[in-house]
């Protein structure tokens, strides 16, 4: 099956071979072709090119793109969209004058997400998870890394899983799943880390392994919630199952986890609000791709990741949405690269690329996602009738999306 889309005004993110991500200075170039076309065969790019150049098939689908904007479709790298229920509750809380922080330390948080997760049907899980999930890709997220991290039981975190292997085998969308057993202490163990972490160690993960449920570890290395020396344990103990780690650090303070999760060889550091030169440092020369969640800092009013500072260092940085229940009630990549630009005050070629081809490389996809590239998935945005791709960002709550294309074919619900 092939179908050609001509007369696009500009396409985005147009890159010849396969690079695997952008660093500094390069994220200020976002390649692109006016007046272009794009071939698709099945589920892959074949062609992509100047209209003077188009090829005269006969035996495709044509779909004229007069006025609009074709760009890869967002990869969103770390989300926690299977849950159950919601916190609106708390969201009305901190409305009324409490922190983040203040909830949890009362049981609320992750804690209370984790409750609803353990007394709702596995069944009920995929059936809220799905609506999610479909929600995202209708905003045109193409790519998605989801995380366990609500069970903090092992049958709870192994229902989670196993939500997210359904999503996988059910909707044509690449997911990648991270275990993050290690989001919370559960209160029984409070006063019991060891206990904890050996229960991550010796119980969830050879489970999870023997279903092979997951491809990433992850922790939330935070004061108050796992520490350096108990995140490495947990690094290790993944890696030994041959899962890399992925790692929430530097939310709230800054404790010197992200050198140990770039020794330990994460593929991700995501969060980063806080940020000091030790870490800078420890990033550069590295592989380790820095993520940037601008709608957590927008939904509890905490700092924007200093993305300025990261790209002046001459690192990389990914956009993802966070989507979860207590800090990022929504997975729209739009919303996430407008406040990336109007908030952290990146350009929107940098943001575009954050949230395309370095999102895919936060989450091992980029030799099939996050560019226009001969040979990638067909996974592809076609937006309204646009001046320019800055119309992207400038119109930050407009739904510019006209159709979203996943393997080649228009996704609709
Ligand atoms: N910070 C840790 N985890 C999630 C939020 C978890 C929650 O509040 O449910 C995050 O990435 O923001
Ligand atoms: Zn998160």
């Amino acid at each position: 099956m092939q179908t050609l889309i001509i007369n696009i005004k500009q396409l985005l993110q147009v890159r010849e071979s396969g690079i695997s991500k952008v660093s500094g200075a390069e994220m200020a170039v976002l390649p692109h072709i006016e007046n272009a076309f794009l071939l698709i065969k099945d589920d892959k790019i074949s062609a992509y090119g100047k209209m003077e150049d188009c090829p005269k098939e006969t035996n495709c689908t044509v779909i004229d793109a007069s006025g609009k904007i074709v760009l890869p479709s967002f990869c969103d790298s770390h989300t926690h969209i299977v849950y159950a229920g919601n916190r609106s509750g708390e969201f009305v809380d901190r409305i009324n004058g409490l922190s983040y922080e203040e909830i949890a330390a009362r049981g609320g948080g992750i804690l209370n997400s984790a409750k609803k997760l353990n007394e709702t049907s596995e069944e009920e899980i995929y059936e809220q998870s799905k609506k999610r999930l479909e929600e995202v890709m209708l905003q045109g997220t193409g790519a998605v890394e989801i995380k366990s991290g609500y069970g903090l039981t092992v049958e709870g975190e192994l229902k989670m899983l196993r939500v997210i292997k359904r999503l996988k085998e059910n909707y044509p969308i690449a997911i990648k799943a991270t275990f993050l057993g290690a989001h919370a202490f559960p209160k029984e163990y409070k006063e019991n880390h060891e206990a904890y972490i050996d229960l991550i160690c010796n119980d969830m993960l050879p489970k999870i392994a023997k279903e092979n449920l997951a491809d990433y570890i992850d922790a939330f290395l935070e004061t108050g919630y796992f520490s350096v020396a108990e995140t490495i344990k947990i690094m290790e103990a993944g890696k030994k199952y041959g899962l890399k780690p992925k790692i929430h650090v530097n939310q709230f303070t800054a404790i010197g986890g992200i050198k140990a999760c770039v020794n330990q060889s994460a593929l991700s550091v995501d969060h980063l609000e806080l940020v000091t030169d030790e870490d800078i440092e420890a990033l550069q020369d590295s592989d380790c791709m820095p993520v940037a969640l601008p709608s957590c800092s927008y939904f509890i009013s905490i700092p924007y990741t200093p993305a300025r500072q990261l790209l002046n260092a001459g690192l990389p940085l990914a956009l993802a949405s966070d989507f979860n229940p207590g800090t990022s009630p929504t997975g729209n990549m739009h919303f996430v690269v407008a406040t990336a630009c109007i908030k952290m005050k990146m350009t929107p070629e940098e943001a575009i690329s954050a949230a395309t081809i370095n999102g895919a490389y936060a989450m091992g996809l980029n030799d099939t996602h996050g560019s226009i590239t001969v040979g990638k998935k067909a996974n592809f945005i076609i937006t309204k009738p646009l001046h320019s791709f800055y119309e992207i960002p400038y119109c930050f709550a407009t739904n510019l999306i006209d159709s979203v294309w996943v393997n080649g074919e228009q996704f609709n619900r």
